[in-house]
């Protein structure tokens, strides 16, 4: 791997009173590299992801973004480093059009101070002109051309989902965290987000995803993170992990080959 290194925890945890959640994991992600992260229930997937995020502060350990210390920061200047994450349920902002919805994840780079959007009121509705521009070429990007004047109730959950792509691609982030990206979708919509999944890494742009899906993750990714009982038991390209034994034994009891 020859791209430079843009998210690396030392020894990141979390404990919950009593309860190790995620314990001292070291985890590195590239630039443009996809990565997933998998493990049985319970193992720290989620409360890892919300660490990077900023939405809960580690316990112990170091998350550094682009070389520089992040752990600590509330999750909107996670945000504005240029870190965004989808959800296991979509959040789509009610009552607007698609555009209108990709429009709002972009105001970290619409913001002005009030006074300059008085002042400079022609320059605000040409940026608003141009953010409705790019929002329409992002749901292009993601398949949802046909749907930019439709009210967000109307789409499907699976149009939802990419809907929620477009949404974090709209921050232009170095790093995308999809928490179950294919969950509940078609095997033509997964299809379809993979293909554009691979082309935001192409771009650039860092994919770190939690996923049960073993047939996406293990088609999609170059490299795999198992958890388990919130510790990594291991990292490798998807043929390495598909024969590790450990792995094949945390998941004893569980599906393995279906679901995780
Ligand atoms: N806010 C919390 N308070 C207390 N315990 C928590 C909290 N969040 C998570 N946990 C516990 O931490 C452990 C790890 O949970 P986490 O949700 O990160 O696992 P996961 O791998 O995402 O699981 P799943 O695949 O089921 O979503 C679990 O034992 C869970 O019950």
């Amino acid at each position: 791997m020859t791209a430079s290194i843009l998210l690396e925890t030392f020894g990141m945890s979390r404990r919950f009173g009593g309860l190790h959640a995620v314990s001292d994991l070291d985890l590195k992600v590239h630039v443009g590299e996809i990565v997933g992260v998998i493990g049985p229930n319970g193992a720290g997937k989620s409360t890892t992801f919300n660490m990077l995020a900023g939405a809960l502060p580690p316990s112990a350990g170091a998350i550094h973004f682009e070389g520089r210390r992040m752990d600590g920061l509330p999750s909107h200047r996670v945000a504005a480093l240029g870190i965004a994450r989808t959800f296991q349920h979509n959040r789509p902002f009610a009552g607007m059009s698609l555009t209108e919805n990709v429009m709002a994840g972009m105001h970290l780079h619409l913001h002005k101070p009030l006074w300059r959007e008085i002042v400079f009121s022609h320059q605000a509705a040409c940026a608003e002109r141009e953010a409705a521009v790019r929002a329409d070429g992002l749901l292009e990007f993601v398949g949802l051309g046909d749907f930019k004047k439709a009210d967000v109730s109307t789409l499907s959950f699976g149009q939802g989902r990419l809907l929620e792509v477009a949404r974090c691609m709209a921050a232009k982030p170095k790093l995308l965290l999809l928490d179950e990206p294919a969950a509940g979708l078609t095997h033509d919509e997964c299809d379809r987000l993979c293909e554009i999944i691979r082309s935001v890494a192409k771009q650039g742009v860092a994919v770190l995803l939690i996923e049960h899906d073993m047939r996406l993750v293990m088609g999609l990714t170059e490299r795999i993170v198992v958890l388990n009982f919130g510790r990594k038991i291991a990292d490798g390209t998807p043929a390495e992990i598909r024969v590790d034994a450990g792995v094949a034994a945390a998941y004893l009891g569980d599906n393995a080959e279906g679901s995780a």
